[in-house]
């Protein structure tokens, strides 16, 4: 099985893409769907005993959790600490469930995998990436983001030159969404040739 991470800093089409991975029939596992369903569920407990003022109705609210951060960016830590072991059980479960079933390819997208040191666990890497005023424009043009919260996040993520210069295929998704599925198509082609020599050598 071949494991894509697919990863690029905020805003720079990495749900979008994975989307576009999706429609050509390779299942995906995104992180951030992962993150938030545990704070429905796993990550209650442990967030409520360290950030008790963000528990809403027996959920974590995301928006009063992005305020604290925001105000005490060194919070980031602690609660990475708590989410990231979680993530990873999920994602492990997803590639062995894949692996049984015999599936060729799938897809992690993992916002942080550079700065987390995810690389090692992946076959190839797919960073998403656009110019910096279209990744701006996009970002804060989404209800409730704020400048702040986007430098606050921007200045914790790995400079978007450095992750393109670290891919094995790099997508630009500034040039709308024909031109990224002809990328995922033509990655998804040179690597089943790959595999498919690889399997007749
Ligand atoms: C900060 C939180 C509350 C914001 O929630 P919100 O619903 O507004 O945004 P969402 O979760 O969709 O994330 C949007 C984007 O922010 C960026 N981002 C999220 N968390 C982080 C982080 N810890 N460091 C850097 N960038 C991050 C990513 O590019 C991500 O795609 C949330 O992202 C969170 O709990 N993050 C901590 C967990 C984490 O590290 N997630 C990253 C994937 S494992
Ligand atoms: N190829 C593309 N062509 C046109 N617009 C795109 C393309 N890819 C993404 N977008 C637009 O950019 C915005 C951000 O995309 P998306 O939500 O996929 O980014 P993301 O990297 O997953 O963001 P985040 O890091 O916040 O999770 C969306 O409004 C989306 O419609």
């Amino acid at each position: 099985m071949i494991v894509i991470g697919l990863t690029g800093s905020i805003g720079m089409g990495k749900s979008t893409t994975a989307g576009l991975f999706a429609d050509e029939g390779v299942p995906v596992n995104d992180a951030d769907k992962v993150v938030h369903d545990l704070y429905r569920n796993e990550a209650v407990k442990p967030i409520s005993e360290v950030f008790p003022n963000t528990i809403v109705g027996g959920v974590v609210d995301r928006q009063l959790l992005s305020q604290n951060l925001a105000k005490n960016p060194a919070n980031f830590k602690l609660l990475e600490e708590i989410v990231h072991p979680l993530v990873r059980d999920r994602e492990k479960r997803f590639l062995d469930h894949h692996r049984e079933q015999g599936t060729p390819v799938v897809v992690l997208d993992i916002p942080l995998l550079f700065e987390t040191g995810g690389e090692v666990r992946m076959d190839k890497i797919v960073v998403v990436s656009c110019a910096p005023e279209i990744q701006r424009q996009r970002v804060l043009s989404r209800p409730r983001m704020t400048q702040d919260k986007f430098e606050t996040i921007l200045a914790r993520q790995m400079p978007d030159a450095e992750k393109r210069a670290r891919a094995d295929y790099v997508i630009d998704t500034g040039q709308g969404i024909d031109s990224a599925r002809a990328q995922v198509r033509s990655i998804l082609n040179e690597l089943s040739k790959q595999s498919g020599s690889a399997n007749h050598a």
